[in-house]
Formats: C-alpha cells, structure tokens, sequence
C-alpha cells in the first residue's frame, strides 16, 4: 500500500444512499484510486483524502439528471470519472468511456474486470476521431475535460437527436455557459441549462450544465455527413430504378 493509500478515509454514510447494491464496489474502486490511481499518476496523492465527496459522490450525484435505461458517453474519463461512480449508482445505464491515452485506458479496464461492471465498455480515442465510428448516445458525460465551448464542440456531435450532454463543472459554470452560448446553438443545441444535484449526499451540492440538441446534433456539418454515410450504405440502384436485394 502506498503511503497516500493510507489517507484514505472510511466512506461518509451518505456513499451507502449513493451507491445502493453497489457500496462494497464503490470502496474498492475508491481503494484502487488511492493505491494504483495514485501510484500510476492518474490522481493526485492530495486528493486521496477528499476521494469520496469530492470524486466519487461528487460524480455519482450526476445520475439525478439522466433518465434510465440510456446509452452514455463519458468523455475525457481519466480515471474513471464520472463514468465509474455512475456506473456503479446506476446499473441501468449502457456506459462507454472514453478516453485518448492508454495509461488511463488500461487502468479504466482493470477497474471494469476487477468489478465486474458490465454496463460499461472502454473505448481509446478522441472525441473528435471517434465520431461516426461510436453509435450516437443518448447522453455525453464530461467532468474536467475542457472549458464548455471546446467540450460542447467535441460531445455534441456524439448525441443522437434530441440527446442531451451533462457536464460537472464548478464555479465557473455560468460563465462558460455565457461565453459558449452563441457556439452552443451553432452545434445544434435548443436548450442550456444550470441545475444543482446530490442534495443530502454532497456539499458543496454538484454544478451540471445541461445541453439539449434539436434534430441535428452537431450542427450542419454533422448532419450533412451523417447524410452521405447513410447515402454511401444504401445499396444501389438497378437499371430499372429498383434497389438490388
Ligand atoms: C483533467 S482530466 C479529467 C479526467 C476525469 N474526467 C476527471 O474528472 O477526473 C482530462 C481528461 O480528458 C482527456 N481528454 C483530453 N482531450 C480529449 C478529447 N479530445 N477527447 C477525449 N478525451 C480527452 C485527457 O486524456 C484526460 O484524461
């Protein structure tokens, strides 16, 4: 055990209410967080003694905002976050994570077996070159990736219509929303929103800003090539004007 593993506190009570069938699985992950996370350089050995507010209730209160049984994406997941605490909160959920370096992809792959998470696959890429290789989803998940105009540029586009992108964010929130919003329509979106979540689990309450798009996700462009992918798969005509079989 490293010397940071030892700072690890017990789990507020609040973990059980967050966490359900899942508890004993959210303290292991809190435990491998703190030894190998830590030993790895995927997390701060200072943030070992704030893991459970801070981190994993933090990010499971994210679920308050997304509806059952949907698909997800988290972006920028690092070391799990907030795609593994939601996954462990919420068993309902299809939960992609998806991540560029393979440090953190090997990690996240670990975390998934030693778990036994199976609503959860990893996936090693950008945001940006991943897309119309991912099905589209019906939320994206982000938390420390990027300010929320780059962010919303690279999540968006991964929606399905009328998807819905769920970011954490901290103070800064409205202000990136402000600054974002002119993008924020451009990329297809009709609505933008700040709600507070995890009242009576964490304190300071979590901050998500909430992106709903219209029918075309990803503005113009993505529609477009989404309309000449779907073109591209259509079999071809024969001389009589009629699709071969
Ligand atoms: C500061 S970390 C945050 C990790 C985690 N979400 C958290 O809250 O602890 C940002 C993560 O975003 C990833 N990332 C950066 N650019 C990305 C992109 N274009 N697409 C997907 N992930 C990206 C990085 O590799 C890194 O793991």
């Amino acid at each position: 055990m490293t010397e940071a593993a030892a700072e690890l506190p017990v789990p507020p009570e609040q973990a059980g209410a967050a966490f359900g069938d899942r508890f004993a699985d959210a303290v292991r992950y809190a435990e491998l967080l703190a030894d190998a996370g830590v030993r790895r350089g995927l997390i701060g050995p200072r943030e070992v003694p704030r893991l459970w507010e801070r981190h994993l209730l933090n990010c499971a209160v994210l679920s308050e905002v997304i509806d059952r049984e949907v698909s997800v994406c988290d972006v920028g997941s690092g070391a799990g976050l907030p795609g593994i605490p939601l996954a462990l909160a919420r068993p309902d959920l299809e939960i992609t994570l998806l991540e560029p370096l393979l440090r953190r992809t090997t990690f996240l792959e670990e975390v998934v077996k030693l778990l036994g998470l199976e609503n959860v696959r990893v996936v090693r890429g950008r945001a940006e070159e991943v897309l119309g290789k991912l099905p589209p989803v019906d939320v994206v998940t982000a938390r420390a990736v990027a300010p929320l105009e780059r962010l919303a540029g690279w999540g968006l586009p991964l929606l399905r219509p009328h998807g819905e992108m769920a970011v954490l964010k901290g103070d800064t929130a409205e202000e990136e929303l402000k600054a974002a919003r002119a993008a924020l329509g451009r990329l297809g979106a009709v609505d933008a929103t700040i709600v507070q979540v995890g009242e009576g689990i964490v304190e300071p309450l979590s901050t998500v800003v909430r992106v709903v798009v219209g029918e075309s996700p990803g503005g113009v462009r993505a529609a477009t090539r989404r309309a000449k992918a779907a073109r591209a798969s259509r079999p071809p005509r024969n001389a009589g004007g009629r699709r071969r079989r």
